[in-house]
């Protein structure tokens, strides 16, 4: 046998699972400690996509179990809309198989590959099938499933399908074990935190072998998956327009004007014009030849861009700033969403955030935090668009140290959200270097560093006023002591005054349609807790607080007069009340500090 025969003995076709099984770090199983992220990822992702399809506000328990030395069990369970019996093998128990591989939107998953490749995983390190329930509405039973791959075919195994009592009215439950470690549970938990940033309507309980966590919801607003558009004609490359032409019965302008957004008849006789075709032929027919020509013209001729507001569904700057407001506390925070931009035909939104101060590590490199259609990216920070982006802008200018990224107390959040994200690889980890997606990036860091110098330079000012305030204050019980001295008198108590220098209280009414609005500064080092009395009855100094401003507050009232003040910041209530009143702000010890009649 000569070697080209010995050769062609040896070829044989290779099944998909087959070869992400040898190459299951392509697809973020590199580690088994990295594996636990990847999978509670997925199946996260996966219940987020479900619920935002269904409009349905997200429940999410995730759990992690160690069942033996080195195998753990993966719990994700939602209330999404369930998956039905027929389809449940398919799904878990198939690669590249998924409902978003063909839609032109944003999700997070498109490829039909994530959670599969975990079962394949598991399947791979202790054999172990996995177990999957789902249920889709109160009239139809729960199915649970056992699930495993045929590698050999990529097709579903399943190893026991039985119809089961669920207390659940809809939603899905997979769990995959596999030998793996907790050694990156602190990644695992800022996943999930970073999940919730993004996903402010998603409540996640955590359950990671024993300790428990919760990420509330901070917002009850549904979102809505964003609608599938028509490819544009400047994102297209021959072999889809092949396929497209060749599947199409139309003529040329109708499958033009039908089979892509935003062409209308101008723009459809202006590419049949350039291309030299003939509006009378039918695409199916069309030459390799005449498709380069037409596919030519279409990338010539200016077509509006793609629908963004249609396609996208950015987080918005109000939902950002929520979502990190409950997960971080910090002195400082902005956000903006920036208008839609295209790259290769493929519309995207950058969104971005800036927090500084609170609770964030003084020393080392700043937290910067990238998000990807609403997902977390958590590895190759380094080999990331986004990470490249931030460390073009020269942030000396906005008053912060930089090695690369910025140092010191500084957060930094990043979202990229296209119908298609140019990610590096198939694990999802970086964004690619996409000249049009960093130049967002650094125009959006530009304006948020500018906002975060002012803000610094604020903080310094008041700062000075402090330490100026302090001086006199030192001095003002030797002057009193003088001055009583000279004039024969009992030293005065100088307290109050010290009060009214050290405490900048501001007081602004403004009592369109009976709302007032009360702004109060607090410049001392100390916690103060704010009161609100009504004056119209009883005097200032032993009034105690009425209860008819309870109705107000409600439940809140403790909470949210009681709140603490941090040094420096400013604290902003709105209440509605007829009659005059005044603001108390009082130490936390009790002591009255200073009385604004908000009248005056
Ligand atoms: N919890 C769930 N609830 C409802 N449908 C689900 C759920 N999990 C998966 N699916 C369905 O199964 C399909 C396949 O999921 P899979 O994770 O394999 O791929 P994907 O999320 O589409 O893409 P990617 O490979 O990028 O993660 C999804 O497209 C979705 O239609």
């Amino acid at each position: 046998m000569d070697l080209a025969e010995e050769l062609a003995s040896k070829q044989r076709s290779i099944s998909v699972a087959e070869f992400f099984e040898k190459n299951k770090h392509l697809l973020g199983f590199d580690s088994p400690t990295r594996g636990i992220i990847t999978t509670i990822k997925e199946a996260v992702d996966n219940s987020l996509d479900a619920c935002e399809e269904a409009e349905i506000l997200p429940d999410i328990y995730v759990a992690v179990k160690k069942t033996d030395r080195d195998v753990f069990r993966i719990i994700v369970e939602d209330n999404g809309p369930g998956i039905t019996p027929a389809q449940v093998p398919f799904v878990f128990g198939k690669l590249l198989y998924g409902s978003r591989f063909h839609q032109i939107r944003q999700s997070r998953g498109q490829q039909g590959i994530g959670i599969s490749a975990a079962v394949l995983y598991a399947q791979l390190t202790t054999g172990i099938p996995a177990v999957v329930t789902s249920r889709t509405g109160h009239k139809s039973p729960a199915h649970r499933f056992e699930l495993l791959i045929k590698t050999e075919t990529n097709e579903p195994e399943i190893v026991k399908q039985e119809e089961i009592v669920w207390d659940r009215m809809h939603g899905t439950r997979i769990e995959i074990e596999f030998k793996s470690s907790l050694a990156a549970k602190k990644r695992l938990l800022d996943y999930l935190r970073y999940t919730s940033v993004v996903n402010p309507h998603a409540r996640i309980r955590a359950d990671i072998d024993g300790d428990l966590h919760n990420f509330e919801r901070a917002s009850d607003e549904i979102i809505v998956a964003p609608k599938a558009i028509a490819p544009h004609p400047h994102g297209i490359e021959l072999g889809l327009l092949k396929r497209m032409a060749a599947l199409s019965d139309k003529k040329l302008k109708e499958f033009l004007i039908d089979g892509f957004s935003r062409v209308g008849e101008k723009n459809a006789d202006e590419i049949i014009g350039i291309s030299g075709l003939k509006n009378s032929r039918k695409t199916s027919g069309l030459k390799i030849e005449e498709l380069k020509s037409l596919l030519s013209a279409m990338q010539t001729v200016s077509v509006p861009p793609p629908p963004a507001s249609q396609c996208l569904s950015p987080i918005g700057e109000e939902m950002i700033i929520k979502g990190i407001d409950k997960e971080f506390e910090l002195d400082f925070v902005k956000s903006r969403t920036r208008k839609s931009q295209v790259y290769s035909g493929n519309p995207f939104i950058i969104e971005a955030a800036i927090g500084y101060g609170g609770k964030l590590e003084s020393e080392g490199s700043a937290t910067l935090m990238r998000f990807a259609n609403r997902v977390p990216l958590l590895y190759q920070q380094g080999a990331c668009a986004i990470t490249n982006a931030v460390s073009q802008v020269n942030w000396k200018s906005y008053n912060l140290p930089q090695q690369g990224i910025p140092t010191g107390p500084v957060m930094i959040l990043v979202h990229v959200a296209s119908t298609n994200v140019p990610f590096t690889s198939e694990s999802k980890d970086a964004v690619a270097a996409i000249d049009e997606i960093e130049k967002e990036i650094v125009l959006v860091m530009q304006d948020l560093g500018r906002e975060l110098k002012n803000f610094l330079s604020r903080r310094d000012k008041n700062k000075q006023e402090e330490e100026r305030a302090r001086a006199v204050c030192s001095l003002l019980p030797d002057i009193a002591a003088k001055v009583s001295e000279i004039v024969e008198k009992p030293v005065p108590d100088v307290s109050p005054l010290e009060a009214q220098i050290m405490r900048k209280v501001v007081a602004k009414k403004q009592t369109i349609g009976g709302i007032v609005e009360i702004t109060v500064s607090n410049h001392t080092r100390s916690p103060v807790s704010v009161t609100v009395y009504n004056m119209s009855e009883d005097s200032a100094a032993d009034a105690e607080p009425k209860t008819d401003f309870t109705d107000v507050i409600g439940s809140e009232y403790n909470k949210l007069w009681k709140a603490e003040i941090e040094p420096e910041s400013a604290w902003k209530a709105t209440y509605t009340g007829t009659g005059s009143g005044t603001l108390d702000v009082r130490g936390v010890d009790g002591k009255k500090l200073v009385v604004v009649d908000l009248d005056a």
